[in-house]
This record gives structure tokens, sequence and C-alpha cells, in this order.
């Protein structure tokens, strides 16, 4: 590494370590310096889909400069620069990103084994990491002849973002959301009726210049959402520079108009006041406004519950986000719910014998124990003055 210029050092990307590291691994498995086995050797690598007939010309190159650098990364070894390059289009499909508990992410790791099970927006399972060990974690009961399935991507986002982010995958996906789902995505990202008590999503009218209500066939101005986007980007670009400058205080308060002026354009389910939302919980995280924080992360959930499958992880975390900032501002009894919840779901997707879940259950014992001490202690009150 040391003989790398400083331009080569920062292209030592997450998937360059990763090849590096796979290179190495086989040479010493096939010099039995380390022990190979029946899910952890190169065979099954070999195996793996690379889709190299389909991948586009520009990529091709950054693929074969990509195997250069591994081979200055390793001059000792002769390598085999097209089959290395080869293997970086298996990683574009088969590679995972490794994340800690909280799915944040923390590299890019091969798992052989697992890269055999296809993806569905509306997966029946997960997969979790505990340090480098991944685990494949059913959401659901997954009968006999069922197929295993978990999500490559985000799934929150509509069925068109889905497809694109897919397109690294070479395929498109046929599961039962992307089939089906042009009004669930109109929901989550059309604008809002102009009624606040009716809960339609607005269509483009044939002739342009106004949307309308599908509900309650209400009309919205073109030109004014047209205003409020401009407000909006405007906004958003101010919020960006004084992110980079580090003024998460001056970023929080313009965050906050950009939400303000994002609920009465968009559906209360929308991606997009989703994001601005998920964005305004960190910020007010930061600047340990836990109220505040508290009432942002309380409005995710529902958005969650209806983008993700019933169980999965990211519902889970944000009830335990939820329940440590009830458990802060002494909500015991809203602490003690949202912390059963986490856990009757984060037992399923991160199994329950992890640091992280032994540290959940126990917060969720102290909540337990907290309210029932108040109950009796508030018992004890009533029996005196009875
Ligand atoms: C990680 S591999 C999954 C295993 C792969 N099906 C195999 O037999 O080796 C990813 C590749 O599988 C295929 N694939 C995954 N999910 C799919 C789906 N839902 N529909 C069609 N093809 C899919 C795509 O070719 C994708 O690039």
């Amino acid at each position: 590494m040391a003989a790398l210029t400083e331009d080569r050092k920062k292209m030592l990307t997450p998937t360059i370590r990763l090849m590096v590291r796979l290179v190495l691994k086989r040479k010493l498995q096939n010099e039995k310096a380390i022990p190979s086995s029946n899910i952890d050797n190169y065979y099954l690598v070999e195996a793996l889909e690379s889709h190299i007939s389909k991948v586009d010309e520009n990529q091709l190159v950054l693929y074969a400069q990509m195997a250069n650098l591994v081979s200055l990364i390793l001059p000792s070894l002769e390598l085999d620069l097209k089959e290395i390059a080869h293997t970086f289009s298996k990683f574009a499909c088969n590679a995972h990103t490794i994340c800690d508990p909280e799915l944040r992410p923390l590299g890019t790791g091969l798992y052989p084994v697992i890269s055999i099970i296809n993806h569905s927006c509306v997966p029946n399972a997960v997969l979790i990491f505990d340090g480098r060990t991944a685990y494949v974690r059913a959401l659901q009961p997954i009968g006999k002849d069922e197929e295993v399935s978990i999500s490559y991507i985000e799934t929150a986002a509509v069925t068109k973002k889905r497809q694109n982010d897919l397109k690294q995958y070479f395929f498109t996906c046929t599961c039962p959301r992307c089939l089906k789902d042009s009004e669930e995505d109109a929901v989550l990202e059309s604008y809002r009726c102009k009624n606040q008590a009716c809960d339609g999503f607005l269509l483009p009218e044939s002739g342009g210049r106004s949307y309308t209500c599908q509900k309650c066939s209400i009309s919205r101005d073109e030109e004014e959402i047209k205003k409020m986007t401009r407000e909006i980007l405007l906004l958003s670009d101010k919020a960006s520079s004084f992110v980079s400058l580090g003024n998460t205080t001056e970023a929080g308060s313009i965050y906050e108009k950009i939400e303000q002026l994002e609920q009465n354009l968009y559906h209360a389910f929308s991606i997009t006041l989703l994001h601005t939302r998920e964005t305004l919980l960190k910020v007010h995280m930061e600047l340990q406004n836990w109220q505040t924080a508290l009432t942002y992360c309380r409005l995710t959930i529902p958005v969650y519950e209806r983008v993700y499958p019933p169980s999965h992880p990211m519902i889970g975390l944000q009830f335990y986000t939820c329940g440590k900032l009830e458990w802060l501002l002494e909500c015991t009894e809203d602490a003690l719910k949202s912390l059963t919840r986490a856990a009757d779901i984060l037992g399923i997707t991160h199994g329950t014998k992890s640091q992280f879940m032994k540290e959940l259950f126990g917060k969720l014992e102290e909540a337990r124990a907290e309210v029932s001490f108040k109950l009796s202690s508030s018992r004890g009150h009533d029996e005196q003055f009875s």
C-alpha cells in the first residue's frame, strides 16, 4: 500500500479492499495456510452470476482500472487482470453491504452462499449482521416450497425508483408490489388534497394547469404547486450549505420550514416528507432537543409501517429510538410500549443473543420495573386515602 501514489490511495474503495482480501484468501486457501470449507471457498465465487456480457463499455474500463490497482497493491502476486475485472462485475450484483445492528453501513462483503437468494420488494426475509457474520432471518412464516427473498435495495421508495436502483442487478423486478403499485406510488409521491380533512392524492388534469384530488375532486392550481416546489428547492440548497458548514442549528430551522411546506404540498405518506422528518430527527438528536426529536420519530412510524413489511427491522429500530427518547423524557409508560414493540420485532430480525439485543432487553426490563413500581406506589397512595 505504501508504494501507491496519493491519487491511487484515494481509489481504495471498500470494493477494492474486498477484492484484495478475496485474492489473498484464495492464495492462502490454495496453499492450505488457512482452512476452506463447503461454504467458504473460491469455487463458490466462480459460480456467481456476473452479467458481464451486459455491462457497458465505460463500466468495463472502470473494472479494468480497478483490476490494475489491485495488481499494484499486490505486486508479488501474478494476477489475471481479466479474471479480476470479471470478479468486480460479480461484486456489483452479489456483494452485500455489511451493516451494524442499527443498519448503518460499515463496509462491503461477499457471502456466496447468501448470494443464491433472489430479491423482492416485499421480502419474506432479511439479512442482518453480527460483526462480519451474516444471518438470514425470516420476517414471517415461510412455507416449505416457498422461495426465500431479501431486498437488495431500500424499499421505502416508489416503483420507478426501486426499479432504477435494481439496474445494477440486470433484472426487472416482478414482485407483487412492482406489478400493482400505481395507486400506492401515487400516495407515496403525489401532492395532497387542498382540503386538509381529505386524505386523497392528486393526479394531473389531462390539459395540464391543475391537479385534481382522486377522492373529493377538488383541484389545485399548477402554479401554486410549482411555487411551493421552487421554494422547497431553494430552502433545501440553503439547508445543505448550513450542513456542510457544520451549522446544525441553522440547518435544523430551515428543515423545519421545508417540513411545513411539504406537509401542505405532499400526501401524509409521502416519501419526500418522510426523508425530511428523518433528517429533522437526526438534527434534533444531535442538538439534544429530545422532545422535538421524539415528535419527528413518532411521525415517521406510520410511513415505515406502510412501506416496509411487518416485522421489518427499520420499524423495530424506529420504535427503539422512540422508546429511548420516551424513557429519557420520563414518559415511562409510552417507553414501555415502544420498547416492547421494538423487542418483538428486533427479537425476530436480530435474534436474542447479541449484545445489541441484550441492551434492548435490559432497557425493556428497566421500563417494566419502573412502570410496575409507579403502579404499586399509586395504588398504595390510593389505599392510604380511601
Ligand atoms: C445475488 S444473485 C441471486 C442468485 C441468482 N438468481 C443465481 O441463481 O445465481 C443476483 C442475481 O439474481 C437475479 N435475480 C435476483 N432477484 C431476481 C428477481 N426477483 N427476478 C429475476 N432475477 C432476479 C439477477 O440476475 C441478479 O443479478
